[in-house]
């Protein structure tokens, strides 16, 4: 699988892979500033919550760079790094959670040598970043005895390598179900209207040999009704204390007519994907994006010019909808408000 990003130290660069044109063009966004990577997460060169928080691990220690060449007050130029990249997108998590974890090796290690002060940054970058790898394969085995022997599993949008480090979060648990031979036949959403599941699921799975069928967005409901989904797996942004989940637009929808069909809808998420200071999904800020996503499509105004538009990025599904949250420290069953604590608290 081409690689979602890579840090290149001798150059201080980081090389994100451009996701707004795969399919059909691989290119890469070199990154010199902590300005720069925050462009590229909001404008989703880089998107999906844990790619995003690497993305923004290496943005503060790029930042870091910069506050060593000016003359400006070091701290008070970090504390400016991490209020541009904290407000490069509000909804996934792991933004914040990645810069948290910079923030407090960079007061940790302020008052020493610059030069310790900055290796120490790279290195806690570099560990972000090798983490989030080995915590998608843990979690890809936490997972995969849930999903059905030889049935049809629906995941929706891109929860896979590109949307983290690699292996991904629900497209690691299928990957994992693959290679433990559970026979499984992948249906994607097209996910309108980045597109994620058309040009970025699809791609991901098919480089993979890992069969998978593309449908409408709208014909879930259909397909359900037909018998040929058996299990829903999907990643998310944001997971409330009490289980609520924010993900992809459409997810919301999705897990209403599971529950109608009696499907079960698992979430797959890192352990900092929670979090545990909001006690309900009601608390999670929802993106709006550019009308003009809807109204374009790679460029074309597909829509009757002048109408008014809605563009959430995300919904909040209640925790009732919930079968399971399959995370990189175990899998939580209802009562989530118990059993998520346990998990994150867990070593
Ligand atoms: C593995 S988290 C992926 C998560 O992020 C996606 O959103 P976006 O493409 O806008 O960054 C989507 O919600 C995925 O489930």
């Amino acid at each position: 699988m081409t690689e979602t990003l890579r840090f290149d130290s001798s150059s201080s660069e980081l090389h994100l892979l451009d996701q707004r044109i795969l399919p059909h063009q691989t290119a890469y966004i070199r990154c010199r500033t902590h300005g720069e990577v925050a462009d590229a997460i909001t404008t989703m060169v880089v998107r999906g919550a844990p790619a995003i928080g690497v993305a923004a691990a290496y943005g503060v220690y790029l930042g870091a760079l910069e506050a060593l060449k000016n003359q400006e007050s070091i701290s008070h130029t970090m504390e400016q790094v991490f209020a541009l990249l904290a407000a490069s997108r509000p909804t996934a998590v792991n933004l914040f959670w990645a810069i948290e974890k910079m923030r407090r090796v960079s007061e940790r290690h302020m008052t020493a040598d610059p030069q310790i002060w900055r290796q120490a940054l790279l290195e806690e970058a570099l560990r972000i970043h090798a983490d989030d790898v080995e915590s998608n394969r843990r979690m890809g085995a936490y997972g995969a005895p849930l999903l059905p022997a030889g049935g049809g599993v629906l995941t929706h949008c891109n929860a896979g390598a590109l949307a983290t480090a690699g292996y991904g979060t629900a497209l690691g648990v299928i990957r994992s179900a693959v290679s433990a031979g559970r026979g499984i036949q992948v249906y994607a959403t097209e996910t309108r209207p980045f597109l994620q599941g058309a040009r970025l699921t699809a791609f991901e799975l098919l480089q993979d040999n890992i069969p998978v069928t593309l449908l409408c967005d709208n014909m879930v409901g259909s397909l359900m009704a037909q018998g040929k989904i058996q299990a829903v797996v999907v990643g998310a942004d944001r997971i409330a204390a009490n289980g609520d989940t924010a993900n992809k637009i459409g997810t919301y929808t999705i897990a209403i007519v599971a529950k109608e069909h009696g499907i079960p809808v698992y979430i797959a998420a890192p352990c900092s994907t929670i979090d545990l200071q909001i006690a309900s999904g009601d608390q999670i800020v929802i993106e709006q994006r550019d009308p003009a996503e809807v109204t374009h499509l790679q460029g074309h105004h597909i829509a009757a010019a002048g109408v008014q538009v809605e563009n959430p990025s995300f919904d909040v599904t209640p925790a009732r909808f919930i079968s399971a949250i399959i995370t990189d420290k175990g899998v939580a069953y209802p009562p989530y408000r118990e059993t998520l604590a346990q998990l994150v608290g867990s070593d």
